[in-house]
């Protein structure tokens, strides 16, 4: 990547783990380093990364936060529409997006990447239409969102990922089915179910982690995962599943590919995009393909053929 000249780098201090002095030093050693012509801004809370990210004129924005930081950026760079390029320098406590695009989690190497080494490569973006937020990874509604919603910032800020899986195991002991109604582009469908989500980005890279086959943030489609087995038993077989990769011929674990996805639940179910608690179902996401630009390793870029 020729390297940018203008550059806005959004910081939230609240990220992740309690070390935002050193990260924002370092970001500022970094950037002053490269000689760029760049412009360091800290959140103070929610709504500072989008109406940044919004407003910018700048070549890259650079974003140092978890996944709920990126997405704001993400959704004001959507609303900027310059088609401005995010860099991500990952310092939240899941930081998804970052690990699902093979960013590296290390500060010093994020830099690199995001400053040199990287190249912006166009990604599909879902919008979830009736709340007009735009999401990167995924819109939940079940198991999902109910283990996000009980997260919380204290639990997040003592445990770190490791409050995800406390409430994520948690959480499969409440779950119940919804009766479930489904639009998948111009077909209806019913199902009893307790999870479904529609994806964009489901694969964490060298992980050997996915929600499902094939699952690409660079096909021009959304997937849609719906999860219904009644018991524990029925859930530990499809967590097995997952792990073992093995997706296909299961009926508590079925799939759909599309553009437009509508879900209607009976009783509603908890719903989370990108990992924020958004209230609750019914809700209706579309794709739109190459919808931001994102700087990733060239390695990832050639791998899933995607190289400008
Ligand atoms: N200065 C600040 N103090 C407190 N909260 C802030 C501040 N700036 C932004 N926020 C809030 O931080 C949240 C986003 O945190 P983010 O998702 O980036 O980190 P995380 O929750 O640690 O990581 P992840 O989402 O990857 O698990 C948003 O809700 C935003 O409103």
């Amino acid at each position: 990547m020729s390297p940018p000249r203008r550059v806005l780098a959004i910081v939230n201090p609240a990220a992740g783990q309690d070390q935002a002095e050193d990260i924002l030093a370092t970001i500022r050693r970094r950037l002053e380093e490269s000689g760029l012509d760049f412009e360091l801004r800290e959140t103070e809370g929610e709504g500072d990364a989008r109406r940044w990210a919004a407003e910018t004129d700048r070549e890259l924005v650079l974003v140092a936060g978890g996944d709920g930081t990126v997405m704001e950026a993400l959704s004001g760079i959507i609303e900027n529409e310059r088609e401005i390029p995010l860099a991500q320098i990952p310092t939240g406590t899941a930081n998804l997006l970052a690990r699902a695009l093979g960013v590296p989690t290390d500060v010093d190497d994020a830099l690199e990447l995001a400053l040199r080494s990287g190249v912006a490569v166009p990604m599909d973006v879902g919008h979830l239409v009736d709340h007009d937020r735009y999401f990167a990874l995924m819109a939940g509604s079940g198991w999902d969102a109910d283990l996000i919603k009980a997260a919380d910032r204290d639990l997040k800020d003592k445990l770190g990922f490791f409050a995800y899986v406390i409430t994520g195991v948690k959480s499969l002991f409440s779950l119940k089915r919804s009766r479930i109604r489904l639009t998948v582009d111009d077909r209806r469908l019913r199902f009893r179910a307790h999870t479904v989500i529609a994806i964009n980005v489901g694969e964490i890279q060298g992980s050997g982690i996915a929600l499902g086959s094939n699952l690409s943030p660079h096909d021009g489609k959304l997937d849609l995962a719906i999860v219904s087995p009644n018991s524990i038993g029925g859930i530990l077989k499809v967590l097995w599943r997952l792990l073992t990769r093995r997706y296909e011929g299961a009926t508590e674990l079925r799939y759909f590919s599309a553009e437009k996805i509508k879900v209607e639940a009976d009783p509603p179910l908890n719903l989370e995009i990108d990992g924020e608690p958004i209230g609750k179902t019914p809700f209706e996401a579309h794709v739109i393909p190459g919808g931001a630009m994102l700087v990733v390793p060239r390695e990832y870029a050639e791998n899933k053929d995607i190289l400008p």
